[in-house]
């Protein structure tokens, strides 16, 4: 699924193109895509499937979706490392098919391959991005040191690339991408992989980009409470398409922010069950799934207590009952009704 060397390919490009600081020039980081569709040649997988959005100057907008949904395909169509079969892309006011170059001046891109020099270290990788965006010898060295601070890397900073562990390179190439503080940065599933501390530090840096330098942040990623905490707004995708798109908050309300799931005891009747429940709920979105029944609610351990009260009232035996926040899965099954794709493999 990854075989293009994305990042690497990028960062050569870099080497070449970039020149000069995109900071230095006003454009409008703003991202427009108009029936946008990419069908892969080689086993005619339809990987996007005329997908259009808009991502407001300044805005924090995340593509939240599944393993194989579409994700990287359209991060790469608008970064200008793939080609769209159809359709039309304009990131920062450029076209990304008819002016390429305008577009990667004025973006930074973390991949998920990334494409580092492990014979370099850290520090001396940062520095040499600096150098490659224009700045000179104190600038680059301070950019390098203060990044390498943000991404908790100072201890590393001096060790070979090659020996970092697999989070630790998400970092460095985080650090990499925000070198000349793009008006748009695009960021492949950023924190997969990374422990929960480092997690945190690498929101908190995307947050202050957003907030403080107004840097429009489009942002992938399969968990929900990763475009939950950090985006304005959010599109979900599937199976190469957009499924719905709105704020955290219009998303949650169109689910329930609570999820109750109980296992019927065996011989219980679940259809049964699932009728008496949404009649006791005021019909609640109460749904089947598998040997399961879900129940989407507002606050959770209220429902849970007139759950319980129906299921004694009714003589219902049940082999468990849980109540947990909705996960990307159950989010999806509510949406598309029929669930969560399976890898696209
Ligand atoms: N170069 C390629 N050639 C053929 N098929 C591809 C290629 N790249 C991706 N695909 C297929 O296109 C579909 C979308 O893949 P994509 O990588 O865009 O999904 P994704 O949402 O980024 O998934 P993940 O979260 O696993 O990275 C998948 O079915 C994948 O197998």
């Amino acid at each position: 699924m990854k075989s293009i060397p994305r990042n690497h390919l990028f960062q050569t490009c870099s080497y070449n193109i970039f020149l000069h600081k995109g900071a230095d020039e006003k454009v409008n980081g703003s991202i427009q895509v108009e029936h946008l569709s990419k069908t892969f040649k080689k086993g005619g997988i339809q990987a996007v499937k005329d997908v259009s959005f808009h991502v407001d100057e300044g805005e924090f907008f995340a593509f939240l979706g599944p393993n194989g949904a579409g994700k990287s395909t359209t991060v790469q169509i608008l970064t200008t490392l793939m080609n769209a079969t159809t359709g039309t892309a304009h990131v920062a006011g450029c076209d990304v098919i008819r002016e390429p170059e305008k577009v990667r001046r004025h973006i930074g891109v973390a991949l998920q391959e990334t494409g580092v020099d492990p014979d370099l270290t850290g520090r001396e990788m940062l520095e040499l991005q600096a150098w490659i965006f224009g700045f000179g010898k104190k600038e680059g060295r301070e950019r390098a040191m203060r990044l390498l601070e943000i991404v908790q890397l100072t201890e590393a900073a001096d060790r070979r690339i090659g020996r970092y562990s697999g989070g630790m390179r998400r970092r460095l190439d985080l650090a990499l991408t925000l070198v000349h503080e793009p008006a748009v940065l695009f960021l492949d599933e950023p924190t997969t992989g990374l422990d929960p501390s480092n997690r945190m530090a690498v929101w908190e840096e995307l947050r202050r980009l957003n907030k403080e330098k107004g840097t429009t942040i489009f942002l992938t990623t399969q968990y929900l409470e990763e475009a939950d905490s950090l985006a304005d707004r959010i599109s979900i995708i599937n199976d190469g398409e957009i499924v719905a798109t709105g704020t955290p908050k219009e998303l949650k309300a169109r689910i329930g922010s609570d999820l109750i799931a109980l296992t019927p005891a065996e011989g219980e009747d679940s259809e049964q069950i699932l009728l008496q429940l949404k009649a006791g709920l005021n019909d609640a979105d109460v749904i089947k799934k598998q040997e399961k029944i879900l129940i989407y609610v507002e606050e959770g351990t209220r429902q849970l207590l007139e759950v319980a009260r129906i299921l004694d009232r009714e003589n219902i035996q049940v082999e468990d009952i849980q109540l947990s926040s909705p996960t990307l899965d159950d989010i999806f099954l509510k949406i598309t009704g029929e669930g969560k794709k399976s890898d696209g493999e």
